[in-house]
């Protein structure tokens, strides 16, 4: 097949006239979903996840033991292997499962969302609901009320998602609202675990993240929650560990 050809051939199908599942049309705007809504989100929660493992150097170095048990007994630090093994791999996280989902209660990327009632309900904590009635709620503030997370809400604490047996302790998702809840729900939630713990396990056994001194790490309050100034970091290699370019 030459060039040219290549050139004509339709990337997506053309289906159903485009419409429909499988369509052009329906495929067209779920790759523009996945662009859109999966891109500044993402970006933001790596951002806030490794700004809270620079200020706890004791969750890392926990993240890193549990890596560690996996990526030299499997793969010697491969990182294609690790994703090949990913599911199984993925079941032993527990500890970065915790620590993710603590990051996106303290840092939701997305910082407000809203609802609107079609008609008139009661919610379950006893407000009367108009119909029509915009209902706004805060994911941040959410996620640091004393009376959902406990007196220690403002501290990064990845074992409160952990049981007493080391399992990984399931909220309800109108808990942790950063990928909202109900049949809205953010349809994008495990690909964006899978991404994040793929790109931390190929770089926190690896190398240390150290802050450059003197940045200021400003939250910019929009609906996405950027930092200002971004957040200014070394990335350093680690002697010990077994390096392979491959
Ligand atoms: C940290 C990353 C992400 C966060 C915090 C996030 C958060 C959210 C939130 C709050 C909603 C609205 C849910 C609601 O109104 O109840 C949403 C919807 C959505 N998200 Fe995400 N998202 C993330 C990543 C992604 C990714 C990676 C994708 C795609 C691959 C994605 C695709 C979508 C789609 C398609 C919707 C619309 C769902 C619907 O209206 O039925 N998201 N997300």
């Amino acid at each position: 097949m030459d060039d040219q050809e290549n050139a004509t051939i339709p990337i997506i199908s053309s289906k159903n006239n485009g419409v429909g599942v499988g369509g052009d049309k329906f495929l067209r705007d779920t790759i523009i979903n996945i662009f859109m809504a999966g891109g500044d989100t993402t970006s933001v929660a790596f951002t806030w996840f490794f700004y809270l493992l620079v200020k706890y150097p004791q969750v890392t170095a926990k993240i890193r033991e549990e890596l560690d048990a996996i990526l030299i007994t499997q793969s010697n630090y491969k990182d294609d292997d690790f994703v090949k093994n990913f599911s199984d791999n993925n079941k032993k996280l527990v500890y970065l499962h915790a620590a993710l989902c603590e990051s996106l209660r303290m840092y939701p990327p997305l910082l407000f969302n809203h609802k609107t009632s079609v008609k008139s309900d009661v919610l379950p904590s006893g407000h009367k609901v108009g119909p029509n009635t915009e209902i706004y709620f805060d994911m941040y503030a959410m996620g640091r009320m004393k009376s959902l997370w406990g007196d220690d809400c403002n501290e990064f604490k990845p074992e409160r998602w952990i049981t007493k047996q080391g399992n990984f302790k399931l909220e309800p998702s109108n808990k942790l609202l950063a990928f909202g809840a109900g049949p809205r729900i953010c349809q994008g939630r495990s690909m964006t675990f899978i991404q994040m713990k793929i790109v931390i396990a190929a770089i926190i056994p690896k190398y240390d993240i150290v802050a450059v001194e003197g940045h200021q790490v400003v939250p910019d309050v929009s609906i996405v929650l950027q930092m200002k100034h971004g957040f200014k970091v070394k990335i350093v290699r680690r002697p010990s560990i077994p390096l392979h370019d491959s």
